[in-house]
């Protein structure tokens, strides 16, 4: 079974079988074959010989026998003549009548018949005669009926013409007795046959012929009657002793018993064969299964490895070389087994590090996974209060028990800890003798006769933590062990830094670095959290948004550091006004939030929030003492309740900002809860304020000119017309900031920018050599109206040395609406000065006429929707012309603003017009492109 599954699964397996059956079973086949047939035809070949052998054999006898009954004849013949006939042919007749039949003396006088009746006798020829006179034997077959007889005749010793003839006894001369299975055939050698045993001449005329012509042979023929036949022949050489014909000698046998052992051979002989395959085969499976089964082991146990199933072992007995490989490999997997739990482990570690803020969790997986990889018997780590010799956590575990863990267990001796420090970077075995010596390793783990690898973690000089495994044996601490126990030791003190880092970094993120307040990264989080919370529980909570008035004034007044100082001690005031469930936060500069939280109804949220806010206002207002310094400070705050004033942490905290800036325009140092009525528009507009206020620091300011042009288009003054710059809205139109300006008295302050601004270009172009052109300058009814607008203008004036002649300022109606005495009076000191007036959107106002009449102005600036009316009909035309007679009527110049057509320039200036301003004749430019205007008219 297992054989088979290995060859239909190994390849390697199945070419080694081919390679057996070619290189043994083929061959053993291809000899087996060629045996066969050698054998076979040996055996034949024997069967052959043998024939022959025995034909010979016979033959060889049969002269023997002719011998003989020559001897016996001429012994004989010295007997014939005192034989007494009938007594001595008595005698004669038994003693060689075994061997002739008849014994004759043949006399010219008749025959005389010594054994045997009488006879005809054969017919010598004289030849024959002859040679028996002369004393040889001759040996003749005569044939008679049925068959050959053969004579034998000697000369009668002393006789003339007396012959000693005998006729051979057929039994004595043939000898049948030997021939066993074999036929005989014996042929006189002119062909005659002369004895046969079987009943006929049996041979084929060409095989007799074959026979008659070779002196001996053998051959195979097919018998009619007998089937296939085997014989063997040989010419006997008679005639070499006897006057005889050469008798050949034929012996036949049947294939069946000549070829028996042919037969027995092949009987035997495949199976033999076939066994000897079958071995080789049982042999060559048994080899390849022995062989390649630890192989195919190995290979299965491989497969597991990159399966990642590193637990399993190969199992192979063949007590040679596999089993070694086997054990290697065991081994070897027992060796990845270890290094990939403790790269997982490390990794797990690493993944810990890199994740998690706590290095306690790394030490937990530690504990939890390195005992069994580094098989321990026991691990500890001991981590170290910073700065101290204390011990402040110890956990640790013996074999695989639970981990244990252990809060300040003891305290490093000195001696201990300098240890510690001095073998940083290294790790160090200590043998149970030597822990006297030591008395942390009593402190961190148990007695018992062990060996301690010690890992002493040191971060930035300092010692951290103690990292200790225990082995019963010193064996066991292998350089492996040793090298991930350094390993360890270097994540641990990655971890313990990192984890001191992480603190830094969160505190960072979530703190704020001044004040020590939380962020408004963890607002938002506390926002989730109390929305999340209110909407479960059906509570209220509350954003108290508090922003400190005019703190940027104690900045500039006291410088920066005052400012934080500041900033810190309001920080303290407001937790300490706050309960340990409400957070304060400071979100920027001077801002800061508190939440409430959990509070049953709006009453309760109302009441609450509004007693908190007085008592913070209250508080944030006593004096601070700052740098030898009393400072004083208000706040304002805007109080949003959740849900009715936003149902989200983002909508929550905009109402609570806008509620704060509602309070700040009301008059700062009070608290107003939000109201729906504070649209997005007066919330944008508040906070476009707050940014005004630093808009003038920031530099985020800065001043376009308009040039106005006489009817020739020459350049004849200009316009200042203010930018802003806003770093995260970009480009603010003044139409938008400026009303905002006026509302919040930032005009002030950001109108005497501008006057400067204008007083440095007029001086600019005067340094320069440039045509100096009056340039003006809007003043708004806030300026206007403020008792010290003449002493501040007059102021720079003086300070930048500018002549007022150069200076227009442009005045709207509404300047005029409040107080009309107060205003001309104003009016004609600004003009006497030397500045001169314009009266700026003539038109738009409800000025009467008389009124105008009254004010000491040098410009009128009819205004834009009138110009841009001029194409749409003759009642704006009229209008136009009717402002310009006024003018005229008044000796004031006329300047048309907004001229954006040449049909508006042609109209105004057929009609008059002085002065022309407006996008057709040239946009409001930056000073240094107005500069190079005017460069260009020099
Ligand atoms: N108190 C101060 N007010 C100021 C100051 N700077 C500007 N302003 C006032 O803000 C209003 C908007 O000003 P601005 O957006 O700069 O628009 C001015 C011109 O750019 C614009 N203008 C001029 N020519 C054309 C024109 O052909 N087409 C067109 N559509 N607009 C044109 O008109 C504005 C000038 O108006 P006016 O002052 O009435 O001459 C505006 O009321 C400014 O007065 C400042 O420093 N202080």
């Amino acid at each position: 079974m297992l054989t088979r599954s290995l060859f239909s699964k190994n390849t390697v397996a199945k070419r080694l079988y081919l390679a057996f059956i070619l290189a043994t079973i083929i061959p053993v086949s291809i000899l087996g074959i060629v045996s066969f047939y050698q054998v076979n035809g040996e055996l034949e070949e024997q069967a052959f010989s043998g024939l022959r052998k025995s034909s010979k054999d016979y033959g060889l006898r049969l002269i023997d026998r002719f011998v003989v009954a020559e001897s016996a004849l001429k012994l004989l013949q010295n007997r014939i003549p005192k034989l007494t006939l009938a007594h001595d042919s008595a005698i004669l007749e038994e003693r060689i009548g075994m061997l002739f039949s008849h014994i004759v003396v043949s006399k010219p006088t008749g025959n005389q018949y010594i054994v045997g009746e009488q006879i005809l006798l054969p017919t010598l020829s004289t030849d024959e005669q002859r040679v028996i006179s002369l004393g040889r034997t001759v040996i003749k077959a005569v044939d008679e009926d049925e068959s050959i007889a053969l004579w034998i005749a000697i000369p009668q010793l002393g006789l003339q013409d007396h012959l000693l003839m005998a006729r051979l006894k057929g039994d004595s001369i043939w000898e049948q007795e030997v021939l066993g299975a074999n036929e005989l055939l014996v042929y006189g050698e002119n062909g005659q046959l002369w004895f046969s045993t079987a009943e006929h001449n049996v041979l084929p005329e060409e095989l007799q012929q074959e026979v008659l012509s070779k002196s001996s042979g053998t051959f195979k023929w097919e018998d009619n009657v007998n089937g296939s036949v085997l014989a063997g022949f040989w010419h006997t050489p008679l005639r070499n002793m006897f006057e005889a014909p050469n008798a050949i000698i034929v012996q036949i046998q049947l294939e069946d018993i000549a070829l028996s052992a042919n037969a027995h051979f092949k009987s035997f002989y495949p199976p033999v064969i076939m066994l000897a395959v079958l071995v080789v085969l049982l042999s060559v499976t048994k080899l390849i299964s022995r062989y390649l089964t630890p192989l195919s082991a190995l290979q299965e146990a491989t497969e597991k490895l990159v399966k990642g199933d590193f637990s399993y072992q190969v199992k192979v007995d063949s007590e040679d070389e596999f089993q070694s490989l086997a054990n290697s490999f065991n081994n070897m997997t027992r060796h990845i087994q270890t290094q990939f739990d403790i790269q997982s482990t490390m990794g797990e570690i690493d993944r810990q590090i890199l994740s998690v803020r706590d290095a306690n969790e790394v030490v937990e997986t530690a504990m939890t996974r390195l005992p069994e990889t580094l098989g321990v018997d026991m691990m500890a780590i001991a981590s170290v209060k910073p700065n101290s010799l204390a011990i402040e956590k110890l956990y640790f575990r013996v074999g695989l028990q639970p981990t244990q863990i252990v809060d300040k267990p003891s305290v490093l001796s000195h001696e201990d800890y300098q240890h510690l420090i001095s073998e940083q970077n290294r790790i160090f075995i200590l043998a149970s003798s030597e822990l006297p010596a030591y008395s942390y390793i009593r402190k961190i783990m148990q007695e018992q006769h062990f060996y301690y690898l010690v890992v002493p973690v040191i971060v930035n000089e300092q010692l951290t933590a103690i990292v200790g495994f225990a082995y019963h044996q010193l064996s066991a601490i292998t350089h492996e062990v040793k090298n991930t126990a350094r390993n360890f030791g270097d994540r641990i003190a990655v971890a313990l830094s990192n984890a001191a880092w992480e603190e830094k970094l969160y505190n960072q993120a979530h703190y704020d670095g001044l004040t020590g307040l939380a962020n408004r990264r963890v607002l938002n989080e506390y926002l989730k959290q109390a929305v999340a919370r209110a909407k479960r529980d059906e509570t209220n909570f509350c954003v108290l948004f508090i922003d400190l008035d005019r703190f940027k004034s104690i900045n500039d007044s006291m410088g920066h550091a005052a400012g934080d100082n500041l900033l810190v001690d309001v920080a303290k005031r407001l937790e300490n006004n706050c309960r340990e469930t409400d957070l304060a936060v400071r979100v920027s500069g001077d801002e800061f939030v508190i939440l409430l939280t959990e509070f049953d109804d709006e009453q309760a949220s109302v009441s609450i929030s509004s007693h908190i806010a007085k008592k913070l206002i209250s508080t944030l207002a006593e004096p601070y003492h700052i740098n030898g310094q009393t400072l004083h400070i208000s706040a304002s705050i805007g109080i949003a309740i959740f849900p009715d004033d936003g149902n989200n942490p983002d909508a929550i905290l905009e109402h609570a900002d806008a509620a704060m800036y509602h309070a700040k325009s009301a008059g700062r140092a009070n608290f107003h809860f939000y109201q729906s009525a504070m649209t997005s528009t007066a919330v944008e507009n508040l906070k476009l304020e707050n940014d005004l206020r630093q808009a003038l620091d920031n530099n985020e300011l800065v001043v376009y000119f308009q040039p106005k042009f006489d009817s020739e288009q020459e350049i004849v003054g200009a316009e200042a017309l203010i930018r802003w710059m806003h770093p995260e809205l970009g480009m603010v139109s003044p139409a938008k900031f400026i009303p905002i300006a006026e509302q919040s008295l930032l005009i002030i302050d950001i109108g005497r920018w501008v006057f400067e601004q204008c007083c440095d270009l007029i001086n600019e172009l005067s340094d320069k050599n440039l045509t100096i052109v009056p340039i003006a300058v809007n003043l708004s009814a806030v300026e206007f109206n403020r008792d010290d607008l003449i002493s501040h203008l007059l102021g720079i004036l003086d300070k930048t040395q500018t002549n007022p002649n150069y200076i227009e300022l442009e005045l709207t109606e509404s300047v005029a609406l409040t107080n009309k005495d107060i205003c001309i009076q104003r009016m004609t000191a600004l003009r006497e000065s030397g500045m001169s007036l314009a009266m700026d959107d003539f038109g738009t106002g409800f000025s009467s006429l008389s009124y105008l009449q009254e004010l000491p102005l040098n410009t009128l600036k009819i205004d834009q929707q009138f110009v841009r009316n001029i194409e749409l009909g003759e009642s704006s035309q009229a209008i136009v012309k009717a402002v310009m007679a006024l003018a005229k009527g008044l000796s004031m110049s006329v300047v048309a603003e907004g001229v954006e057509t040449p049909e508006q320039f042609n109209f105004l200036a057929e009609n008059g017009c002085d002065f022309y301003q407006g996008y057709l004749l040239s946009k409001p430019i930056p000073k240094v492109d107005f500069m190079a205007k005017l460069e260009a008219k020099k």
